[in-house]
């Protein structure tokens, strides 16, 4: 029998939960902040035991998997440091940044314990384990990012636990991972919130703004509609990263600007087709 304990029975937790559910000998125990939150959970049959003493389950797990915001996380792997883990337990988290999480991960090594990072790249604007599901990450990528002092029986081991997500599974260097989401994922959210916040002051001058908001706003900022808890924490933790690409953007503007000004025909239509070119490029 292997025991599982998820810390943090969210949206993204709660769907990894679903979909390990299919395996026959695993039980997962939940633990969560928010005990209401862990009723639902048992009561939709994403945990099995709700868990007071944090501590004491987490001593007891072959599995623990890290489902809270990620400066949660950091905290969370501190205390695990201190704690007397099962020799052969495997730490994994579903976090959205790497590059923090496997800094703080070292101390984990340092105590002998074995830590994964781990993010799987599909998700929604809808938070909690309300609306958790065991198909969410069918067809995704999910990222592993292993350290120095991994072996390849551990990487299995916890790419068997998490099979049933139906994911693809690829291992990336922390810091390339921050790269690359902070261009595809991170980048794009900001865009959204400031594109709402925009569209916010224009819609307290004139109603009719709210009232025309159609199918292209929905589909730019449906993001924005996510937990501003785990936007926070991901900011702060891709933070450089990000003030690059915002340099870059602010370019990307200041040249759409000039097209605009200069209004060429040619050089419009260019840089449409250009962007549609690449966009449809991209299977999602
Ligand atoms: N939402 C997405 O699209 C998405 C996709 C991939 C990865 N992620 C990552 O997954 C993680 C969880 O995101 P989510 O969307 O499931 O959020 P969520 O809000 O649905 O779930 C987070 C859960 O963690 C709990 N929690 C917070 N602090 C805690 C603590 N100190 N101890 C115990 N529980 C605590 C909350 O009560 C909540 O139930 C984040 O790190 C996020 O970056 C999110
Ligand atoms: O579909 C959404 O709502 C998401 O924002 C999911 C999304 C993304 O695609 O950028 C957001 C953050 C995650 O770390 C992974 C996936």
């Amino acid at each position: 029998m292997t025991k599982v304990l998820l810390v943090g029975v969210g949206l993204i937790g709660g769907s990894v939960a679903l979909s390990m559910k299919k395996q026959q000998d695993i039980v997962i125990a939940g633990y969560d902040i928010h005990t209401s939150n862990l009723e639902m959970a048992k009561s939709k049959g994403i945990i099995d035991e709700m868990v007071l003493d944090v501590q004491i389950e987490a001593e007891r797990a072959d599995l623990i998997i890290l489902g809270t915001p990620v400066e949660q996380t950091i905290q969370f792997m501190e205390k695990l440091a201190e704690w007397d883990l099962k020799d052969q337990a495997i730490i994994t988290d579903v976090g959205s940044t790497k590059w923090s999480i496997m800094k703080a991960a070292e101390r984990l090594n340092e105590s002998g314990k074995t830590f994964i990072g781990g993010h799987p790249m599909a998700g929604s604007h809808e938070s909690g384990a309300v609306h958790a599901r065991a198909d969410l990450f069918r067809g995704a990528r999910y990222v592993l990012t292993p350290s120095a002092e991994t072996t390849v029986a551990q990487l299995e081991m916890l790419t068997k636990w998490l099979s049933d997500t139906e994911a693809n599974f690829i291992t990336m260097d922390a810091k390339e991972h921050d790269q690359v989401t902070g261009v595809i994922s991170h980048l794009p959210h900001m865009i959204a919130a400031s594109l709402v916040r925009q569209v916010e002051e224009h819609a307290n001058k004139n109603n009719l703004v709210r009232q025309m908001a159609a199918g292209g706003f929905r589909d730019i900022t449906r993001i924005a509609s996510s937990s501003p808890v785990m936007w926070r924490d991901i900011s702060r933790q891709n933070r450089e990263t990000l003030l690059d690409l915002l340099e870059d953007w602010m370019k990307e503007m200041q040249q759409v600007k000039q097209l605009l000004e200069k209004s060429d025909q040619q050089e419009l239509y260019t840089y449409f087709s250009d962007a549609k070119t690449f966009r449809d490029s991209i299977c999602i």
